[in-house]
């Protein structure tokens, strides 16, 4: 007999009350996620208790065999969901079945509209956990006890998903957690023995713990013969319950990795790719790493989950171990199991433990060698590219060994193309490149169109050299990590002198020093109208279209990065760029020929539109317009 008391009605956070409202909604064709859910908690329970128990076995309170049990009721239309794992207090039960935790999760309610189909993609990026319980039931009771506890210390959660729930103290007699489902009457059909037998082996054969149902059959006597009209129940294991990634590589099917994937990344939709191995002699572990298929609600959150599910000897240790990665690689998800570590270990351990580097860089091998297979599969690599490609982009940076093979897995937009689709790779840029064509040549700006008309590439396009076309906001930092892809080194065609080597024939070179000589007056004359506004004037042969365009040196940060650190709030000493002129265009032959006052305000618009079709702000634009609307109606 249970007796409840201390009961008191609390509301749920807003933001759960807002999940459940567009849940109900929006997962409406996928209902039965939520035994996969239930049971994926009941499983990580289980865990829990097995790693809490190392140092303390009376938590087993004399249970040791965990197991989780689904039963239901065709008459009441319930389902119930048990464990005998770690359980929960009351303040757990009042926060894990009352609030969302995870931070970021108010901006991405916000992004939801409503809308069916969007808001179950969103919603799957989110994991809905427990609460997906309301898709099918129109009233949950939970009961729970933590392990280790007394029995009076149990606690009742009741609630019918309409914005608040009720808890009570509740006498329990065993520990862990059973979950109560009262069954929506449209979804009556969860209520039968062969859907659920079919579903628990759908999404829980990769999980340890065996999952078990009763199964009623006619009695027996001794000798084996059915008693008429007599019944006993025994409890059946429905799923394989052998962790999957301990089973051999071959044996495993691609729905089985699949369904797994689904359990420790807790998203619904299937993986690009996975990578499974073990490895023996001086590093002992195994690793089974996935490439989710698109990317988790908190990918650039700074506290966002990220990390590998972490087992000692398949004992359980900890969700999201991120010492196990680099940041770079934080969309990977999946298991790692060593015998390297102790089983008492922590995350400040972690950090002092020699072998977890060791693991760490073998790891970041595996992954990187992963996408490196993936981007055979065209399709599914620009899938990935799509959705993770900035993330990757980071790698350069932070891990400096890898460097090379980072940059191979790099994709970009590029002249070649034209498009704002980032799909050439650098190999395909050096496969392309001209003879005695010996850099490989790039343009950063704020935005592909910006990048794509840039004044910077006239003359790359009139010799037909590939730019690469730059244009995240991460990619001036990359440039900066990145000198050479095979022994090529990137140079950015808006800073320093244009030098495109044995491209440019002799007579080339020697009639750019004749321009350069003969306008050498023109040149005086402009910088001296500019004074400080420049710090150095030139002719230029990289335009072929555009009068005038602007230089940073070779060193100096280039202005779309110089934008990012300002908007940032960072102040940047100022720099002042270099411009250069196109001698054969026609406003740079009547600039030469104006005189006083005009001339100046021509150089000044010059440089000014060179600014602005760079990306870049002036400092007094309506000064800019008059000064122009005077020289276009003189
Ligand atoms: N059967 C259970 N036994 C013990 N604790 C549980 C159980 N089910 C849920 N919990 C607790 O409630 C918390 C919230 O569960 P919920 O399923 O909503 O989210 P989650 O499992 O943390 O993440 P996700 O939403 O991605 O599944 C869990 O983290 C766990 O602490």
């Amino acid at each position: 007999m249970s007796t409840t008391a201390h009961e008191e009605t609390l509301g749920f956070q807003t933001e759960v009350k807002q999940l459940l409202h567009l849940m109900i909604h929006s997962l409406y064709s996928n209902r039965e996620i939520f035994l996969r859910e239930l049971i994926s908690n009941a499983a990580d329970a289980c865990d829990k208790l097995r790693y809490a128990a190392l140092d303390n076995d009376a938590l087993y309170e004399g249970d040791s065999e965990l197991r989780i049990e689904i039963e239901h009721d065709e008459k009441t239309r319930t389902v119930t969901v048990r464990d005998n794992g770690i359980g929960m207090s009351r303040e757990e039960v009042i926060k894990n079945l009352g609030t969302i935790a995870r931070s970021g999760t108010a901006e991405f309610l916000k992004q939801l509209s409503g809308e069916q189909q969007k808001d179950a993609r969103l919603i799957g990026q989110f994991g809905v956990g427990f609460y997906s319980s309301f898709i099918v039931a129109d009233e949950v009771t939970v009961r729970t006890r933590k392990a280790g506890g007394d029995k009076a210390e149990g606690v009742e959660w009741r609630s019918r998903g309409e914005g608040e729930f009720t808890v009570a103290d509740l006498e329990r007699e065993v520990h862990g957690t059973e979950i109560v489902l009262h069954l929506k009457k449209d979804a009556k059909e969860f209520a039968d023995d062969f859907r659920l037998r079919s579903l628990v082996r759908k999404y829980s054969d990769h999980i340890e713990v065996p999952v078990r149902m009763p199964k009623v059959e006619t009695a027996r006597d001794d000798e084996g013969n059915e008693i008429e009209g007599s019944e006993v129940t025994t409890w059946e294991t429905v799923n394989e319950a052998t962790a999957l990634w301990v089973r051999s590589k071959g044996e495993i099917s691609d729905d089985e990795y699949k369904a797994f994937y689904k359990h420790v990344a807790h998203d619904f939709s299937d993986p690009l790719t996975w990578s499974h191995n073990k490895v023996e002699g001086k590093l002992e572990y195994t690793s089974l790493l996935y490439v989710p298929g698109r990317a988790p609600f908190d990918l650039y959150e700074r506290d966002g989950s990220r990390g590998v599910k972490l087992y000692v000897q398949r004992v359980f240790i900890m969700d999201d171990a991120e010492q196990f990665l680099p940041l770079y690689l934080r969309f990977v998800k999946g298991v790692l199991d060593t015998r390297e570590l102790s089983l008492n270990v922590s995350r400040e351990l972690l950090q002092q433990d020699p072998k977890v580097e060791k693991i760490k860089s073998a790891l970041t091998k595996r992954a990187l060698d992963m996408l490196k297979k993936l981007a055979k599969d065209k399709e599914a690599y620009q899938t990935f590219w799509n959705v993770f490609g900035s993330v990757l982009k980071e790698g350069p940076a932070e891990d400096f060994a890898n460097r090379e093979k980072i940059a191979a897995l790099l994709r970009f937009s590029s002249t070649h193309t034209d498009s704002a689709t980032q799909d050439q790779s650098l190999a395909d840029y050096v496969a392309r490149m001209q003879e005695g064509q010996e850099k490989i040549y790039y343009i950063v700006a704020d935005g592909f169109n910006a990048a794509k008309s840039s004044p910077h590439l006239e003359i790359f396009r009139k010799k037909g050299i590939e730019v690469l076309l730059l244009h995240d906001r991460i990619d001036e930092w990359l440039m900066s990590h990145l000198h050479e892809f095979e022994g090529k080194r990137f140079v950015d065609v808006a800073k320093g002198e244009l030098d495109l080597g044995e491209i440019e024939g002799e007579d080339e070179k020697k009639a750019q020093e004749e321009t350069a000589k003969a306008k050498e007056a023109l040149v005086k004359r402009v910088k001296e109208a500019l004074g400080d506004a420049v710090q150095e004037v030139k002719v230029t042969h990289r335009l072929t279209d555009s009068p005038a365009c602007v230089v940073l040196p070779e060193h100096e940060m280039g202005f779309q990065m110089r934008r990012i650190m300002e908007a940032a709030g960072q102040k940047m000493p100022e720099v002042k760029p270099i411009l250069e002129l196109n001698p054969s265009h026609a406003l740079v032959e009547r600039l030469e020929a104006a005189e006083g006052e005009r001339f100046g305000d021509l150089a000044l618009v010059l440089l000014n539109q060179a600014i602005i079709a760079e990306g870049g702000h002036l400092d007094d634009p309506a000064a800019y317009v008059r000064r122009l609307n005077a020289l276009l109606t003189a």
